[in-house]
């Protein structure tokens, strides 16, 4: 069972070295090569320093600096060789770990949208700059010292057995006991890794919600309770930390008594055969390097395994975001017909996750001409859903959803999204120029087109008393507007794209009654010719309408003009009577 895993666990690094390391194959094998090269040298040392030794008890002194030229050479050629090693190794995984990222990187931007809801944010922040470094370090040192490592236990086990067969008998000892600890320890060293990271998914999670709601903290006075919150959060990285110092030290122990052990008895048998005249002062020193050298290749080797635990709990993290279903790239294919729209949604059923209630059931309603079309009903009954649904950010579970006689099945999402201009309750924005932001929605619109569609959402008087005007950097999350004018600027980006479908969740939440009007007449105005659906939880954005969708539990309840429904639907008189009395005269 234990091997099975192993075996798995091999496998998964291999699949991954194959994917990511082998494309960079020809700077590997030359890295290893010249780590090779560079350990064969260095192990002459060891021995002409034996040789050095003796060469001064037998007052051999011409014999004595030959030695010494060469073993400086030696060492100036193998040091610099180890800089430019080390500029390799380094450069190759930083150039394999960014394609990881690169890849990952793509790969969560591009999740289906109900995997993505089920992530933190820290969650994949670690996983994509964390885990993908700590595989891509382990799998290049083990490609890289490999050799290195195999390279230097031959050449010591050579020298060890050439010196003294009896003396290269403590590795009987050494060998077993090292093993031994190792894979007793390993379990302990997985399941340690696997709370550090869980910790460190959380931690981040953490942050990046405190740095992203400042205000509210500071409206909220929780400072303090921020600030226990993240010393509970050190508390608990002690705690692995203590845990971790704790097991590294445990086996560091062992693994030096073992050690000690050896060396105690290398010496005490190497005593023995001076004394009998079977080895000399040199080649005991000789012996004790290379012995040294086999064991610390030896330990390498344990050392390695030890992090392999780590790395396969960081490749498992890794591998289950890139196994989990993205949205694919299709080509959105011919357009459709854009003379009329004709949307169709029948019997809809959908929930955000299979433990959840249908948020829509049953949920039928029909679009087939160009006017402006509000979606209203009370918080929380489905309208931002449907809204996703028609940007296909997920997929109806059952029933049907119908463009001009397509089902959504088969169209391309990029076909859709091409077609439809979806502005969200709560918009993005980039910390970048106004006119960068506003572009996104056409990024061939020319600088004058921007600046007709902020006349016409009452945003460019705005724009030019700022510093740069339409140059101003306006922050992460538009942090220098306010929420009305992002909404303006959310609109303006949105008009610039020019398509036949819009729909608009909430944009006029945040805008004064003035604006709202403005705002309204100029949808309307675009609703004669594309279809405005225009989602509000509140009567009065959507009265104008030219049809009402009224929407509760999960269904369209009712559907029909204000006037229809002011006179027919119970549902819609309430949601009615709870807006401003001033409204209210003005419509009926
Ligand atoms: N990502 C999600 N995962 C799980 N449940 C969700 C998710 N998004 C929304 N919901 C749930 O689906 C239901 C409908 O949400 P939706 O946002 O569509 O409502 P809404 O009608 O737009 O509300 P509001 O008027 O308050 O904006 C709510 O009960 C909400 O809790």
């Amino acid at each position: 069972m234990k091997s099975n895993k192993n075996k798995e666990d091999n496998e998964k690094l291999k699949v991954f070295i194959k994917k990511y390391i082998s494309p960079k194959k020809n700077r590997l094998v030359f890295l290893v090569l010249m780590i090779f090269g560079g350990t064969f040298i260095k192990n002459i040392n060891p021995y002409l320093y034996g040789k050095m030794l003796d060469s001064i008890s037998s007052s051999n002194m011409e014999y004595l600096i030959k030695l010494i030229v060469i073993y400086f050479v030696v060492t100036i050629f193998t040091t610099l060789l180890g800089i430019y090693e080390d500029y390799l190794g380094q450069t190759l995984s930083f150039k394999v770990s960014k394609s990881v990222q690169k890849n990952m990187f793509d790969k969560i931007i591009r999740l289906k949208t109900k995997v993505y809801d089920k992530y933190d944010t820290g969650e994949f922040m670690y996983r994509l700059n964390g885990d993908s470094d700590e595989i891509v370090s382990f799998c290049i040192n083990v490609i890289t010292s490999f050799l290195h490592i195999i390279v230097n236990i031959a050449i010591s086990l050579y020298f060890v057995f050439k010196i003294s067969t009896q003396l290269t008998s403590v590795a009987v000892f050494y060998i077993p006991a090292s093993f031994a600890v190792t894979f007793l320890s390993r379990k302990y060293f997985k399941e340690l890794a696997k709370r550090r990271k869980e910790y460190n998914d959380k931690y981040y999670s953490f942050q990046n919600e405190i740095f992203s709601n400042n205000t509210g903290i500071k409206s909220y006075m929780l400072e303090d309770s921020m600030n226990e919150k993240f010393k509970n959060f050190i508390s608990r990285d002690f705690k692995i930390l203590k845990r971790s110092i704790f097991l590294n030290n445990t086996v560091d122990l062992l693994n030096n008594l073992i050690t000690v052990i050896s060396s105690l008895y290398v010496i005490y048998l190497s005593a023995i055969l001076i004394r009998s005249n079977l080895l000399t002062i040199g080649t005991m020193v000789s012996f004790n390097t290379y012995i040294n050298n086999l064991f610390s290749s030896i330990s390498e080797v344990l050392k390695l395994n030890i992090s392999k635990q780590n790395v396969i709990i960081s490749l498992n993290r890794v591998n289950e975001i890139m196994s989990k279903s993205s949205e694919k790239r299709e080509t959105p294919g011919n357009n459709f017909s854009l003379k009329n729209i004709n949307f169709e949604g029948n019997e809809i059923y959908f929930r955000y996750s299979e433990k959840d209630k249908p948020v829509l059931n049953n949920f039928s309603f029909e679009i087939s001409s160009f006017g402006f079309y509000g979606f209203v009903g009370k918080n929380g009954c489905g309208k931002s859903t449907i809204a996703k649904l028609l940007v296909k950010l997920y997929d109806v579970e059952y029933g049907e959803l119908k463009l001009n006689g397509e089902s959504y099945k088969d169209i391309p999402k990029e076909k859709l999204r091409r077609n439809i201009t979806y502005v969200q309750k709560e918009d993005f924005f980039f910390d970048d120029t106004v006119l960068n932001n506003i572009k996104f929605g056409n990024p061939v619109a020319r600088d004058e087109e921007v600046i007709e569609m902020c006349k016409k959402v009452d945003l460019d008087e705005y724009i030019n008393t700022l510093p740069q005007k339409y140059e101003t950097v306006i922050g992460e999350g538009a942090s220098i507007l306010s929420s009305g004018q992002k909404q303006k600027l959310s609109i303006a980006r949105a008009l610039l794209r020019n398509t036949k479908i819009y729909i608009f969740d909430e944009v006029t939440a945040n805008l004064d009654g003035k604006s709202e009007k403005l705002i309204i007449s100029v949808l309307k105005e675009l609703s004669k010719n594309s279809v405005v659906i225009f989602i509000s939880h509140k009567v009065s954005s959507i009265i104008e309408s030219d049809e009402i969708f009224l929407i509760d539990e999960g269904i369209v309840a009712e559907r029909g003009s204000h006037n229809y429904l002011i006179q027919n639907s119970k549902l819609y008189c309430e949601l009615f009577k709870n807006i401003d009395l001033n409204i209210r005269e003005k419509v009926t």
